[in-house]
């Protein structure tokens, strides 16, 4: 789940987009980078590494231009070395920089028809840098020397038509201005908004609202599903639809883990989704234990803060911050290798044991995928003298990869696919465990905008928005990514640029 912004300013944008990317660090963690645009040049500094590391006092002054776009990056596609690191360029036509959130479903053909029908050559096993040719291919095709707002548009609807899969980006076009368009189906996030200034009107798109929020843009509306955003470098905007069918289906897994819950996605406030998620939960736990014998609530923080509390509350027992975070430790679960994850985990979180000692506590995290959190933390909570120890999730079992933008490859990988529930109980060591069910982690989120026509919930039920996932791509995708592939790919085995996943 990366992180994308992009600013039409009536200044250098470089500090904007700088503090964009730090309200959108948590979308990616391994990679950042900035493109700007200065009287035709294009600036760039991108490297691995969190955004304060990436950008140095020296790398920000030369960053200058009124116009630009950042990336922050969380790999699923391709390796993680800096070479991936966006946004991606390309020098014809005009000069293209692109940044995307998301995961192409059809790379290879799209790579192979990139090499034998558009005569383009692409440096590396990025999703994102063979969706950047297909664009730049599309727009080269109108012939215009300055594109038209049509000649983007159009290019646009052939390249709606050639990639499948989840894809929010921004693209820098050199003297011209910033393209921002979302998938058909919507399934990855992008709002955008102005702000006024004495010399004019400033635009920004980002992947949420938190980054406007923060840099006082109005947000004006989330980007539709299919829709092509262009603004020109004076801040003029247009915006049409150039996908053939569009429909609202973003992923739901955004409202669970993802997004920040200070930001409104599609109209729905993540917080508000998030305490409600803990309301049908807390509902779901009176149904299956009436009498249960709950002493007190303690949410696995960061993510599952919200529903904790939501649970807590509607139990009537009391909710306690028994685990404290390490805050200079960044988020586990989207870190590239099971070992770190697995290290991370003890690092980052540690019990208040008066919390624990001689009760009967119930754990709320926002979701168990590998078990890597949840198994330590049934353990820890156990070593602070918890007499039972219990353990709900805002989420239903995930069980199924997901291909959309979030690097869960493997199902093999996830703890509760082929098992029961209460297999899973027993292999994280809880006296208890609770899954939300689905329907209600749907209504959870559904309740706050009826627009949407469904959500993405394909990591918990298979089902695939886009309705084109085949086998092979799966099987593909498990050669290629799960751990035990990363891993040999770190060594040196196997490395290399060819595998396009
Ligand atoms: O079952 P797992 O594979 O461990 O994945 C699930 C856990 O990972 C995430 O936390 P993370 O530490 O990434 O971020 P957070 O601080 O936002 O909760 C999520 O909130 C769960 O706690
Ligand atoms: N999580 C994402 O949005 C990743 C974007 C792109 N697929 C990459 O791997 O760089
Ligand atoms: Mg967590």
């Amino acid at each position: 789940m990366c992180g994308i912004v992009g600013v039409v300013g009536k200044s250098d944008v470089n500090l904007q987009l700088y503090d964009a990317l730090t309200m959108l660090q948590h979308r990616g963690q391994d990679a950042a980078g900035i493109v700007t645009c200065d009287r035709n040049r294009l600036c760039q500094q991108k490297a691995n590494g969190l955004v304060r590391d990436v950008f140095r006092t020296r790398h920000m002054q030369r960053l200058t231009g009124n116009f630009g776009i950042g990336h922050v990056r969380y790999p699923t596609a391709g390796s993680s070395g800096p070479a991936l690191a966006q946004p991606f360029y390309v020098n014809s036509p005009y000069g293209i920089s692109l940044a995307h959130n998301g995961n192409l479903t059809n790379v290879q053909e799209i790579a192979d028809e990139i090499f034998q029908q558009d005569l383009r050559h692409i440096n590396t096993d990025s999703d994102s840098e063979a969706l950047l040719n297909v664009f730049a291919h599309e727009l080269h095709k109108q012939g215009k020397l300055q594109p038209s707002p049509e000649d983007i548009f159009e290019a646009m609807r052939a390249v709606h038509k050639r990639i499948r899969g989840g894809y929010a980006c921004v693209a820098l076009i050199v003297g011209y201005g910033i393209v921002a368009f979302r998938d058909p189906n919507g399934i990855r996030p992008l709002v955008y908004g102005k702000r006024e200034t004495d010399a004019g009107t400033e635009y920004m798109v980002a992947s949420e609202s938190v980054a406007l929020d923060v840099l006082g843009y109005e947000v004006v509306r989330d980007v539709r599903p299919g829709e092509v955003l262009y603004i020109e470098l004076d801040g003029t905007l247009h915006a049409e639809q150039c996908a053939e069918d569009p429909k609202l289906h973003p992923c739901i897994f955004e409202h669970v883990y993802f997004a920040r819950p200070d930001s409104i996605i599609d109209g729905i406030s993540v917080h508000k989704a998030r305490l409600r998620q803990g309301e049908y939960l807390a509902e779901k736990i009176l149904r299956e234990r009436p009498d249960h014998d709950i002493d007190v609530v303690i949410p696995i923080p960061d993510s599952s803060r919200s529903a904790g509390q939501a649970v807590a509350h509607k139990l009537g027992v009391k909710f306690r911050e028994g685990m404290v975070k390490n805050r200079y430790i960044g988020r586990t679960f989207i870190m590239p290798g099971q070992k770190q994850r697995k290290k991370s985990v003890r690092q980052k979180l540690n019990p208040i044991p008066l919390e624990f000692r001689g009760k009967n506590v119930l754990l709320v995290d926002d979701s168990i995928v590998r078990g890597t959190t949840c198994k330590q933390i049934v353990q820890m909570a156990r070593e602070a003298g918890a007499a039972k120890v219990y353990f709900a999730t805002a989420a239903p079992a995930v069980k199924y990869p997901n291909v959309y933008g979030i690097d869960m490859p493997s199902a093999s990988e996830l703890v509760a696919s082929g098992r029961t529930e209460k297999e899973v109980q027993d292999e994280i060591g809880a006296d208890w465990l609770v899954y939300q069910d689905l329907q209600d982690l749907v209504a959870a989120s559904a309740e706050g905008n009826t627009e949407v026509d469904g959500f993405d919930t394909s990591v918990f039920d298979g089902t695939y928005v886009t309705g084109d996932v085949d086998d092979d791509y799966f099987a593909a995708l498990d050669q290629a990514r799960s751990d035990a592939a990363k891993e040999k790919k770190a060594a040196g085995d196997g490395a290399g640029q060819s595998a396009v996943i």
